[in-house]
């Protein structure tokens, strides 16, 4: 069980062996059935993170002061099969990631540090925190 520590995935699962099984908000694994024909999409760690449409399909990330979630999962062996998936991940920028200012007030204080996406990935395979609870290190001392 993981999350991804990017901001996006972009996921070509094979479309005749599924396993790929997404955490709910109630903590149960649910699988997600292959589907032809189709992309799927889940955030990552930095998906705590609003995306802001620059331009031509091309996207700013910026930290959404934790009201993105990060999507927990896990690939089950459930056939023995050869299972092919590909996927594509959009890390995270060089810059320091901020919240932007509108999405910080009295009622929503700043949630993390700044951080960059690199800085955060060394934390996270130090301390062997796979499945996003490295972000509680980032977390303000007031959050
Ligand atoms: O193979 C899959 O369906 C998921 C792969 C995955 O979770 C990953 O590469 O991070
Ligand atoms: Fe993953």
């Amino acid at each position: 069980m993981h999350t991804d520590s990017g901001f996006l995935t972009i996921l070509q699962d094979d479309e005749g062996v599924g396993g790929l099984e997404v955490m709910n908000k109630s903590g149960d694994f649910v699988p997600v059935d292959p589907w032809p024909g189709t992309l799927l999409v889940n955030l990552g760690d930095m998906a705590t993170v609003r995306l802001k449409p620059l331009f031509l399909g091309i996207f700013l990330g910026v930290w959404s002061n934790g009201r993105f979630c990060n999507v927990k999962h896990r690939v089950q062996c459930k056939d023995a099969n050869t299972r092919v998936s590909i996927a594509s991940f959009l890390l995270g920028p060089e810059e320091i990631l901020e919240p932007l200012p509108e999405l910080v007030d009295d009622d929503h204080p700043r949630v993390f540090v700044p951080t960059t996406y690199e800085d955060y990935r060394k934390l996270r395979f130090s301390t062997k925190l796979h499945a996003g609870e490295a972000l509680a290190l980032l977390h303000t001392p007031s959050s």
